[in-house]
């Protein structure tokens, strides 16, 4: 019987499941059944000891509640980038109520499924309280992944929820046709602006200059891969948010991810302008009004 299961199969629950099925079998599970190899039902896939998931993040909640119950002994990873706007919690606080915490990580780093479905090389980080969770993950993956082990949860989710929101940015800035300087002066504060913001949550400094942070961050920043670059560039035409989605059909977890974002910044007082201005562009502001702001700033 297979051991691990991936539980959404969309495009990042896809690639994972083509690169866990490299060792030994994998099986797969989503919402809409999907004719992949070892698609299994909901109940067999939760049956499994090790299990992937791959949700996006403002689903998780609900999602957690309807279908999941923690057996003894299985241990989760977490594939999802975002934090929930509606409370502004991190994932690791929501599944806190359902996964002991020395049985869950959290996968962190630059990884478009895109390439991973192709067998491209890349490094990952493997982010958990207990050591033991990467111990136990660490064999499934193919040799032409590398994960490393880091036990910043927080900083890791900080850092790849908070990419996806100067990845729109990002975006935007290139959208407008600003030029290359723009763009390595939006990327370089926006890591500054995420660590900030981190640090205040007791996130590690060391996880924002590596894979977690600056790794994804130049990745999704400068890629038209990215979906999240791609709904900025859709904003800087003046399209409408709910017309860039629609074309989009997948997550572009930044949206929900700004939003979160802001109402935390304000919570706390941290000065988080790049996330700012991406919130209320989404929120309708003119980009080039955006623009003036935090050149002015
Ligand atoms: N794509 C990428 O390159 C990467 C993505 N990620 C992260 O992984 C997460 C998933 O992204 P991705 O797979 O690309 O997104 P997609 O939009 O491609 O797929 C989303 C998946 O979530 C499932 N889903 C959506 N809503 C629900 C729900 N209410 N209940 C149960 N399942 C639901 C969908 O099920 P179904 O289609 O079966 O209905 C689908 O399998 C995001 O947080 C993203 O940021 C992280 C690293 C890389
Ligand atoms: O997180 C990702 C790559 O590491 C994927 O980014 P997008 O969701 O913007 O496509």
């Amino acid at each position: 019987m297979a051991k691990i299961a991936v539980i959404g199969a969309g495009k990042w629950g896809q690639a994972l499941h083509f690169a866990l099925s490299q060792k030994q079998e994998c099986l797969i599970t989503s919402r809409t059944k999907r004719d992949i190899k070892n698609f299994v039902t909901l109940e067999e896939a939760l049956n499994c000891p090790y299990l992937v998931i791959a949700i996006p993040a403002q689903q998780i909640r609900e999602w957690l509640k309807n279908n999941f119950k923690y057996k003894e002994g299985q241990k989760i990873l977490v594939a999802s980038k975002g934090i929930e706007a509606s409370t502004g919690e991190f994932l690791n606080e929501i599944y806190s109520k359902y996964v002991p915490e020395d049985s869950i990580g959290f996968i962190s780093g630059p990884s478009f499924a895109a390439e991973v479905i192709k067998g491209l090389p890349c490094a990952l980080v493997l982010n958990s309280t207990s050591k033991k969770v990467y111990d136990k993950f660490k064999p499934f993956f193919p040799d032409f992944i590398k994960v490393y082990y880091s036990s910043d949860v927080v900083g890791a989710e900080i850092a790849g929820a908070y990419k996806n929101v100067l990845a729109i940015a990002s975006g935007i800035c290139d959208g407008l046709q600003l030029g290359n300087n723009a763009r390595a002066s939006l990327i370089s504060r926006g890591l500054v602006e995420m660590k900030r913001f981190g640090k205040k949550f007791g996130a590690k400094k060391s996880s924002f200059i590596g894979l977690s942070g600056a790794g994804d961050l130049f990745l999704t920043a400068s890629s038209t891969l990215s979906r999240n670059y791609r709904v900025g560039l859709g904003l800087a035409q003046n399209k409408k948010l709910e017309d860039i989605l629609d074309e989009l059909g997948e997550v572009a977890e930044g949206v929900k991810t700004a939003e979160a974002i802001y109402k935390l910044s304000e919570e706390y007082s941290i000065y988080s302008p790049i996330a700012r201005e991406v919130k209320l562009i989404l929120d309708g502001k003119h980009p080039k009004d955006s623009l003036k702001d935090l050149l002015r700033g």
